[in-house]
């Protein structure tokens, strides 16, 4: 049976997924539409799927978005190891603007994050070698390709000296940052 909790903030779910356990592992299905509607989620449709490999633990990918009319909701898993997983809603005019929630997901702990366009989207990782899959609402556009300073939002990363790349280490901090995403009175 598929596990659904709520957090925080309305419309971000974390979503655990079945394990069929035998003498020669398990058997999980990570992604099933009619399961998901049954327990009463419905998602938009899946594009695209990402998936990358971090190789050094303490790796920070974040805090990234796609501008409309190319947002991204995103359904994210790791694949193999341990990450924290973080989103923060950036829809102007929402109740919780500028709020975020984080969630350990791992390869042990099977655990999927639901993440609704008009937020931010980032992680770190716990562990060499840590692999992140996800679900995308929307393809891959570049021009639209943004992301805001990681450490400008009191986020508790667990992190002194993350490796990151020049654009997250460049990023304007969310204070100074004017989002694209307006929040329309619905989760
Ligand atoms: C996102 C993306 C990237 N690329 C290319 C562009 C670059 O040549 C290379 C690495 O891209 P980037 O440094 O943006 O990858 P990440 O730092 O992992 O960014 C992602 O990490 C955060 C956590 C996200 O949620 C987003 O999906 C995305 O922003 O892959 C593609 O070809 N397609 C894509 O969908």
């Amino acid at each position: 049976m598929i596990k659904i909790d709520r957090t925080a903030l309305p419309g971000v779910l974390v979503i655990t997924p079945a394990r069929h356990g035998d003498d020669r592992g398990f058997f999980s299905e990570s992604w099933n539409r009619k399961s998901l509607e049954d327990a009463g989620v419905k998602l938009p449709d899946f594009v695209q799927d990402n998936h990358s490999l971090s190789h050094r633990p303490g790796t920070l990918r974040g805090l990234h978005y796609q501008a409309p009319p190319h947002a991204q909701g995103k359904l994210v898993r790791c694949g193999r190891g341990r990450l924290f997983d973080v989103t923060v809603d950036a829809r102007r005019g929402s109740p919780t603007y500028g709020q975020w929630v984080g969630e350990e997901l791992s390869f042990e702990n099977g655990r999927q994050l639901w993440i609704p366009a008009g937020f931010l989207h980032g992680f770190v990782t716990r562990v060499p070698d840590t692999e992140i899959a996800y679900k995308c609402t929307a393809h891959y556009d570049r021009a639209s390709d943004g992301a805001v300073l990681w450490d400008s939002l009191n986020i508790d990363w667990e992190v002194e000296q993350p490796v990151l790349s020049e654009k997250d280490r460049t990023a304007p901090a969310f204070a100074d940052w004017i989002s694209p995403f307006i929040f329309e009175g619905h989760e």
